[in-house]
């Protein structure tokens, strides 16, 4: 997708992001631990904790930007057959507006390997990494209302 142009009122098109909540089961289903990674160095929001993803490409779906993006920053090869659509949020950065489309992941191959220098944490909630992207705090909101969680969700502010 391109880059956020000024639409004709003057708000921008979104750009569409593909977000992936790795999220391990134990073997009655009950999920667990997710992951969180790093923006690499360069980026905007750079050392910002977010859960992994990125722009989908021109005609790409959700799921196939998920599978390359996971597959580029991570090394690991996720499951399309194991991938919910879960939630969808527009978020307006100064940089720009961006349609996150958060999937959650279930089943994925390989061993992690970060190649983009981020780091990777597997959290339960209250999350321990700081500081979290802004459009990442929505995510551990909609997972502690799941989880029947209460208190804070993240660390900081
Ligand atoms: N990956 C990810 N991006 C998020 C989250 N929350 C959130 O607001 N964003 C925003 C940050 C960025 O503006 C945008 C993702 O773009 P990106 O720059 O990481 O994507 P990309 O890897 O395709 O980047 P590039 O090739 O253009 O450098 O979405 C999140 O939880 N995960």
């Amino acid at each position: 997708m391109s880059e956020a142009v000024p639409g004709p009122a003057g708000e921008r098109t979104p750009v569409d992001v593909a977000v992936g909540v790795l999220i391990e089961r134990d073997a009655a289903g009950r999920e667990g631990r997710f992951l969180l990674t790093s923006r690499p160095e360069g980026k905007v929001y750079a050392g910002y904790w977010e859960f992994p993803g990125g722009k989908l490409e021109a005609g790409e779906s959700v799921e196939a930007a998920l599978a390359r993006e996971l597959h580029e920053e991570l090394g690991v090869t996720i499951d399309t057959a194991q991938v919910e659509r879960w939630q969808e949020l527009v978020m307006d950065y100064p940089h720009a507006r961006v349609r996150l489309h958060f999937c959650k992941v279930f089943g994925w191959s390989g061993e992690f390997e970060m190649r983009e220098q981020q780091a990777m944490a597997w959290q339960t909630l209250p999350t321990e990494v700081v500081p979290v992207l802004p459009g990442t705090v929505p995510v551990l909101q909609w997972l502690a209302a799941e989880r029947e969680f209460a208190g804070a969700t993240h660390r900081g502010d």
